[in-house]
């Protein structure tokens, strides 16, 4: 592989705006991928899976190159240098570069794998947390399963297609699927691609949505006619789903308290014909008084500190801190607490997390199954997803009922 300059500034420039600056991954790569319309789909793929790597492996590589944030441009180039020759990929003989100790970077490597944190690239605090919650053993498969890269998940939006003729529209587009076992409406894609731009995403016939994500609306288990409130809808990956399963019929109640998420979710609701969902700010405890004792089902998509979901976010390695995550947890308890009260006698409420931690996940559901407002559901059923043995993001997902 030859390396480009231009593609490789790109690269540079991004890591410097993620570790320095603060900027989300996702957003370095959109605005880097922005800088020069002739790049195509391999020059696109280079920018935006080195920057990954870069951020994904932060530690290990800082490690080795001996460099600490916040990075001057030459340690940047020294993290690069440490990318190319673990990638086995030829150094230029460029200024930026200088003389690179391949041999001492090769043995260092060998060295640091022999430990996980290193080896896995994950803060010391993460490392204790996740041991302390899942066991050394767990954890371990765990957090190498949440290093890979993702595969591209989608849903087929039923309202508008069928799975099949979805899979057929997307090979016309040059776009090669495969069904997934016990994902009724999902389609991997065969090799990663920009799906937005096929004719299908704009024709509302698909959202991506990973496979673990996929479950929590089915979990819930609506009926077309319901009244059904997502009370953190944000910008509605699972208020599309619970629509498509409700066929249009009844009302969706989207809640969240962000104006800007749900104005996301308008748009959304638009492309995939959604007709049955209305969205209401949480600017205070009114619009949720009101809806007390109101709802058929109530879906609680709680904020969480998305451990489960490193695959798709690795700079949430570094940017995550204990402290949020300590803070996360009474909000999780308060919204049980809070949002279960609108769920009617015989209704039904699920709990999810996109993270993989019991103390965020089980223990809230206990915690909250033994206080006063607790005492009006029963326990139905939970399941915990687990990256290393389903394959997709690590979740959560409880479903209680609320006794007659
Ligand atoms: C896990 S995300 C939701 C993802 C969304 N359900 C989806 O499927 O795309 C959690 C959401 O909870 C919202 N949130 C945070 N605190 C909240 C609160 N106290 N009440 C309601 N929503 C809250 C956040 O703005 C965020 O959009």
């Amino acid at each position: 592989m030859r390396l480009h300059r231009n593609l490789t500034f790109a690269v540079i420039d991004s890591i410097r705006d993620i570790f320095n600056e603060g900027v989300y991954a996702d957003k370095a790569v959109e605005k880097a991928l922005k800088r020069d319309k002739r790049w195509g789909a391999r020059d696109r793929k280079f920018v935006a899976e080195t920057i990954y790597d870069i951020v994904r492996w932060n530690r290990l590589y800082a490690e080795i190159a001996e460099v600490k944030v916040p990075f001057d441009r030459d340690n940047i180039w020294r993290l690069f240098s440490v990318w190319c020759v673990l990638r086995g990929i030829d150094l230029p003989d460029w200024n930026q570069i200088g003389d690179v100790p391949v041999r001492r970077i090769k043995g260092r490597f060998d060295e640091l794998s022999k430990i996980r944190k290193f080896r896995e690239s994950i803060p010391d605090w993460m490392d204790e947390l996740c041991v302390s919650e899942l066991g050394e053993d767990t954890w371990t498969k765990e957090i190498a399963a949440l290093n890979k890269q993702a595969k591209v998940i989608l849903r087929t939006n039923t309202l508008n297609i069928s799975k099949e003729l979805l899979q057929k529209k997307l090979k016309a587009e040059n776009i090669n699927t495969q069904f997934v076992p016990n994902h009724s409406d999902a389609l991997i894609l065969e090799e990663r691609t920009n799906v937005f731009r096929t004719d299908a995403f704009h024709n509302g016939y698909f959202e991506v949505q990973d496979g673990s994500s996929q479950l929590v609306a089915a979990y819930l288990d609506v009926k077309p006619g319901m009244k059904v409130i997502d009370t953190c809808a944000g910008a509605g990956g699972k208020t599309l789903h619970l629509s498509a399963l409700m066929e249009n019929k009844g009302q969706i109640i989207a809640m969240d308290i962000y104006e800007s998420k749900l104005k996301k979710l308008k748009i959304r609701a638009k492309r995939n014909k959604a007709h049955n969902i209305t969205n209401k700010v949480i600017d205070s405890t009114k619009p949720i008084k009101k809806l007390y004792g109101k709802a058929d089902r109530v879906l609680i998509d709680a904020p969480c500190s998305g451990l489960g979901v490193i695959r798709r976010n690795p700079d949430s390695k570094w940017k995550l801190q204990p402290e949020f995550i300590d803070n996360i947890k009474k909000i999780q308890q308060e919204v049980l607490q809070q949002y279960s009260k609108m769920v009617k006698p015989g209704g039904k409420m699920v709990y999810a997390t996109c993270s993989i931690l019991p103390s965020e996940n089980q223990h809230q559901v206990d915690n909250f199954l033994t206080s006063e407002a607790g005492k009006e559901f029963i326990f139905v059923k939970d399941k915990k997803v687990l990256a290393h043995i389903s394959g997709f993001d690590g979740f959560y997902m409880a479903l209680l009922e609320k006794k007659m």
